[in-house]
């Protein structure tokens, strides 16, 4: 098998960002049972790399290093993790262009949106940097006499992170940076597909003086790694970006180690247009709400509910956006679109569209004789989708729209709803009665009003029923990683009423 592990390297401004070793207690690591994998360029299916495939026992002492590693880290001040932390953040800024080629390589999203990741990711490093400063504790007024009652925050200790392939180093660094902040070592497992972005951030992260032990990646056949992560009883949280499918079976491994869960699962957004738009704006905002990363985010708009008075219009001016958008390999320039991560992606991307055209919707687009290798998929409308089908009932993870027109607000809340998802949901229109209304009436974790762009550091971002549980990001996204201790200090003497 052709191997392009050297040209990638020579890509690089900085070869020894290309890592094809697992990171733990500060070594590069081989497999100790000879196993390894390919890992492959999505544009093309070439190999770019391999990586070793851990045994048990090496998963085992990446804990046994993160606990050791443990007692040091949480003993710093948080003024001192801030400083590395803001060294780490400041080598991602210093390497980007290397990390965002790094991405495209293995991700295959365009070079432009690999930039754009590395830059989202770095935020939030810089963000739990300063938030592991303000992990406050509270006086409680005491109830007993002579006591003084409080609360003080602890780190939750090692914490274990699975991550996924769509957005190999952003899916990282909000997790890691607020454990890390935390005072919690941290053992990451990324996705096979896509693991030199992590390998990556171990580099940075080593030179800006993170210890040994304290940021791991482990690498290895998913459901056994992550069976040991689950079933190890020192790691007290573990933090999980992936499909509903998978995250329930990591709650149900979990169940016998009462470890602290995060869970960041799939999404079927619904993008509401009210009657009141302009339907060419609104169009073209959901283009960019679907399409990005082909349509693999979590945030994509699935399902896009248009009011029945500006449908045609509405339709008209997507498929016209749509038809202009760009296919191709990420590393060339004016490409809007990448491949998807791999054949299978594009087998059910194909089946949902059947699909829907058995069941009666129409197709517009998609014309998969013009894709520009076996991984690419042409994007796809379809009108009249209908509950049945599967592009409304799936997370469809590609570049397929279904849209369709509603009558009434409260028709449109039901259709919007009517899904076990509950991530992110999208609001178009100006007419403020009926945003709070939506917005109050949808069962969703994230509402964005007149926006496509809905993240970013501040932001408490997560979902409710199947798409997950806790929030990363924001004021809240470091509690996930804390524990609070309550105290009662008694017969102090002279405290009662003071
Ligand atoms: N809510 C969010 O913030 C968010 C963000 C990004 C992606 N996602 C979701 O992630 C999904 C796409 O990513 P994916 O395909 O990598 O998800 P996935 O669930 O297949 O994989 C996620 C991680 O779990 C590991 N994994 C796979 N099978 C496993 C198993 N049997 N046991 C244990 N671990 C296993 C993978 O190696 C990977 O590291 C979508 O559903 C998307 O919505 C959610
Ligand atoms: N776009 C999302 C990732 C989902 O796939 C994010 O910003 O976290």
């Amino acid at each position: 098998m052709t191997t392009l592990s050297t040209t990638l390297a020579k890509r690089l401004e900085d070869p020894r960002l290309f890592r094809q070793y697992a990171y733990v207690n500060g070594k590069w690591t081989h497999g100790e049972g000879g196993r390894e994998e390919a890992v492959y360029d999505p544009a093309t299916n070439e190999a770019i790399g391999h990586i070793p495939l851990l045994e048990a026992e090496q998963i085992t002492a990446a804990v046994d290093a993160a606990e050791a590693a443990f007692v040091q880290w949480r003993a710093l001040r948080a003024d001192e993790r801030c400083e590395r932390l803001l060294a780490w953040y400041d080598l991602i800024q210093a390497n980007r262009e290397d990390l965002a080629t790094i991405m495209t390589l293995e991700q295959g999203k365009p070079l432009p949106d690999a930039r754009g990741e590395v830059q989202y990711g770095a935020s939030f490093v810089r963000w739990f940097a300063e938030e592991g400063k303000r992990t406050y504790g509270e006086t409680i007024p005491s109830h007993i006499p002579n006591a003084s009652l409080g609360t003080i925050k602890e780190p939750v200790g090692i914490a274990a992170m699975i991550t996924p392939w769509n957005f190999p180093l952003a899916m990282i660094t909000r997790k890691a940076a607020a454990a890390l902040a935390a005072g919690c070592p941290v053992i990451v497992k990324p996705a096979n597909e896509t693991p030199y972005s992590a390998l990556a951030l171990a580099e940075l992260a080593e030179r800006a003086g993170i210890p040994a032990g304290i940021f791991n990646v482990v690498l290895g056949d998913p459901a056994e790694v992550s069976k040991i992560l689950c079933s190890e009883s020192r790691i007290r949280a573990l933090s999980f970006t992936g499909s509903t499918r998978v995250g329930r079976l990591l709650i149900e491994q979990s169940a016998n180690t009462v470890k602290r869960l995060s869970l960041e699962l799939g999404g079927n957004a619904p993008f509401i247009v009210g009657p009141d738009m302009d339907p060419k704006e609104a169009a073209f905002a959901a283009i960019d709400a679907k399409f990005q990363t082909a349509g693999q985010d979590c945030l994509a708009a699935n399902r896009i509910l248009v009011h029945e008075s500006i449908h045609d219009e509405f339709v008209e001016h997507f498929s016209e956006r749509m038809a202009a958008l760009t296919v191709g390999n990420g590393l060339q320039s004016e490409i809007d679109l990448g491949p998807l991560i791999h054949r299978q992606a594009v087998e059910k991307a194909a089946a949902i569209v059947d699909d829907a055209i058995s069941k009666g919707a129409t197709v517009i687009g998609g014309d998969q004789s013009q894709a520009p290798g076996e991984n690419f998929f042409m994007p796809v409308m379809l009108t009249g989708v209908t509950a049945q089908m599967k592009v409304w009932r799936e997370e469809n993870f590609a570049p397929v729209a279904g849209i369709t027109a509603y009558s009434t607000d409260d028709e449109v809340i039901e259709m919007a709803n009517d899904t076990e998802y509950g991530l992110a949901a999208y609001i178009y229109t100006h007419d403020i009665r009926r945003i709070w209304k939506l917005m109050r009436a949808l069962e969703y974790g994230m509402v964005s009003v007149n926006s496509v762009k809905m993240t970013g550091p501040p932001v408490p971002f997560g979902g409710v029923k199947q798409s997950g549980l806790g929030r990363e990001g924001g004021a809240t996204g470091i509690d996930e990683y804390l524990e609070t201790k309550y105290y009662c200090l008694g017969a102090l003497g002279s405290v009662s009423g003071s």
